[in-house]
């Protein structure tokens, strides 16, 4: 199977500052791919590149199988782009705009654009100046999936939006990816992207660190382990390899963060004098943090 998006060896440089730097990953068709990284890591870059708003310095990249510069046209009329601000004809009203935006794709369908406006619960006659962040931010969600396209990028779609909107923006974006469209979905939060994603891309200061399902992200070897004892201080572990933190919590509890084989932790602390365990899978935001800070 063809992917729908391919990078390879993606590089774009802003004179002397970094942008990105050699960018490498396939998004498969109907995935919902997450693009994960703290603010300045290069998220925008790698998308502006990817629409040809920006011209890489040196990789290449196709979606559909085309190359993003030379054919970029013939891409964007199948996809719908969501950027992380977004600024629109401020006297335009609502509906207007989608209108017009939905004429770029000659697919006016003003079902659609009632549809999405009830769902979003968005005002089509009010204008976009006196929209709030928010709204406006709505508006580029309708104007992204109108036009129903085979692929969606959004970039970091949920700022502004309150956790109802939220809620209702991810069972929009079900609904496509039942229809089959794949999801290109960069965010810095990861909860949201262990909540829709298949796979995640993490990127950090230009670089890609790894490309991985979520499920197995979920699955490393990272736990939190919580062990009680009348003297938390006294329990030696230092025979035992992987853990990243140790942290006192009250009087009895001593709270770990390890990353290595459980066998061999459990083998390690039998001696000592703890009388309860809890152990704990930790949040993406914690294995993301671990990646990081290793
Ligand atoms: N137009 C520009 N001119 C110069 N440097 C830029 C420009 N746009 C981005 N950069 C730099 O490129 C790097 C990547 O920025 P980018 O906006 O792609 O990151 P991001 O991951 O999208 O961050 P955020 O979550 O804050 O939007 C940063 O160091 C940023 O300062």
């Amino acid at each position: 199977m063809k992917p729908i998006v391919n990078i390879e060896g993606l590089t774009k440089t802003y004179g002397k500052r970094r942008g990105i730097s050699g960018i490498t990953f396939a998004i498969e068709e109907g995935e919902v791919f997450g693009f994960i990284g703290p603010n300045g890591a290069g998220k925008s870059t790698t998308i502006r590149t990817l629409l040809n708003i920006i011209f890489p310095t040196s990789g290449s990249a196709s979606i559909f199988g085309k190359d993003v510069v030379t054919q970029s046209l013939d891409i964007r009329r199948q996809i719908g782009y969501l950027p992380s601000e977004v600024f629109y004809y401020d006297d335009m009203k609502v509906v207007d705009l989608l209108r017009f935006a939905a004429a770029f794709h000659r697919c006016r369908n003003e079902k659609r654009i009632a549809d999405l406006a009830g769902r979003l619960d968005l005002d089509l006659n009010r204008k976009i100046e006196d929209l709030s962040f928010g709204n406006r931010k709505k508006v580029g969600i309708a104007q992204a999936l109108l036009h129903e396209p085979k692929l969606l990028i959004l970039d970091e779609p949920t700022g502004g939006l309150d956790p109802l909107m939220q809620n209702t923006f991810f069972e929009l974006l079900k609904e496509e990816r039942a229809k089959g469209t794949t999801i290109f979905f960069s965010s810095h939060i990861l909860s949201e992207v262990q909540r829709m994603c298949d796979r995640v891309a993490i990127i950090k200061d230009g670089s890609l660190i790894k490309v991985e399902s979520v499920e197995n992200l979920m699955r490393n070897n990272l736990r939190h382990i919580t062990l009680t004892a009348r003297q938390p201080d006294e329990i030696d572990l230092s025979a035992i390899a992987g853990i990243v933190r140790r942290e006192r919590i009250g009087t009895t509890h001593l709270k770990l963060l390890y990353d290595g084989d459980m066998k061999a932790f459990v083998q390690g602390i039998a001696g000592c004098p703890f009388t309860d365990i809890l152990i704990e899978e930790p949040s993406l935001d914690e294995i993301f943090l671990h990646y990081y800070t290793n």
